[in-house]
């Protein structure tokens, strides 16, 4: 469904006393993403993921290569296939806060898109803001509260109804519950699973945490430097991985014990 083929873009940072820096934020990155499929893109940070997703959605152009939707090439949609490719892909951001407009009311942030794509009564479109948010396990009245009103895991479910309200192909994940505790991460992604099984939907799942891979994803991509330097098409496999990127990752945790700190640091406990 999705075919990221030789994409690369690089970015010319200006530095002190005029001179340029070219960073090379995904170079020759080539993958395909199945319908009904759950792929992660794994890497730590700077490895050129955001990237990747801003290139899929359109937010920046790649410097070579082709990204196909469905078959259709980004770089060459006309107006009608651009507005069908914004309704087919929608993406979740980390950062719910900042994803939202704190003036609006909950029920006029999920009817965004809607608005956009669908041509619904207002009365329809009230139904199916009622029906999407009893979907991300909200209730019905929180529709019209405003985000202040709502801790950060139910303003995440809020921004998960509105990418889901358009009956999209491909949601990408952005780092989407990186910043919520372990619980409402576990819950997120149990919801995010059972929407995949109801209504088909593609995942790219961008993290840098391959544990929560191993719970939700189908296949995984390990990027370093901007490159896929490891790809699995079994989950199962994480614990097999040979890539020193992929190890390193692996074992990337915060350490459960002072024994665990202290020997981080070099130190002996007694
Ligand atoms: N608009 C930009 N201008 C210049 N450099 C950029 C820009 N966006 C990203 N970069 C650089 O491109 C590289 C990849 O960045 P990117 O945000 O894609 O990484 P990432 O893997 O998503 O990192 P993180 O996990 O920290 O979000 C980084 O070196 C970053 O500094």
């Amino acid at each position: 469904m999705l075919e990221i083929q030789q994409v690369s873009k690089t970015y010319r940072k200006k530095r002190l006393f005029g001179e340029h820096e070219t960073i090379e934020a995904v170079k020759n990155m080539s993958f395909t993403l199945k319908q009904g499929v759950c792929l992660a893109i794994v890497g730590e940070s700077g490895s050129g993921k955001t990237t990747l997703g801003k290139l899929i959605i359109g937010m920046e152009k790649p410097d070579s290569g082709i990204i196909q939707f469905d078959h259709i090439n980004l770089a060459t949609t006309c107006k009608e296939e651009k507005k069908q490719l914004q309704k087919n892909i929608q993406i979740v951001f980390q950062d719910c806060h900042s994803a939202v407009n704190p003036k609006m009311k909950i029920r006029d942030i999920i009817a965004e898109p809607m608005n956009c794509h669908l041509q619904l009564t207002k009365q329809q479109q009230l139904e199916k803001i009622k029906e999407l948010l009893v979907q991300v396990g909200l209730s019905e009245r929180d529709a019209q509260k405003y985000p202040h009103q709502l801790s950060g895991g139910q303003l995440q479910r809020v921004t998960i109804a509105r990418a889901i309200a358009t009956d999209p192909k491909l949601i990408i994940l952005d780092e989407s519950i990186n910043s919520l505790d372990i619980l409402v991460q576990i819950s997120i992604l149990k919801l995010l699973k059972k929407l995949q099984q109801e209504r088909g939907f593609s995942y790219l799942f961008i993290t840098h945490d391959l544990h929560a891979v191993s719970l939700f994803a189908d296949e995984v991509a390990v990027v370093d430097q901007g490159e896929v330097v490891e790809f699995l098409h079994d989950v199962s496999q994480i614990p097999c991985m040979t890539h020193p990127i992929s190890q390193r990752l692996l074992a990337s945790r915060l350490p459960i014990n002072r024994q665990e700190i202290s020997s981080l640091q070099g130190e002996q406990v007694s």
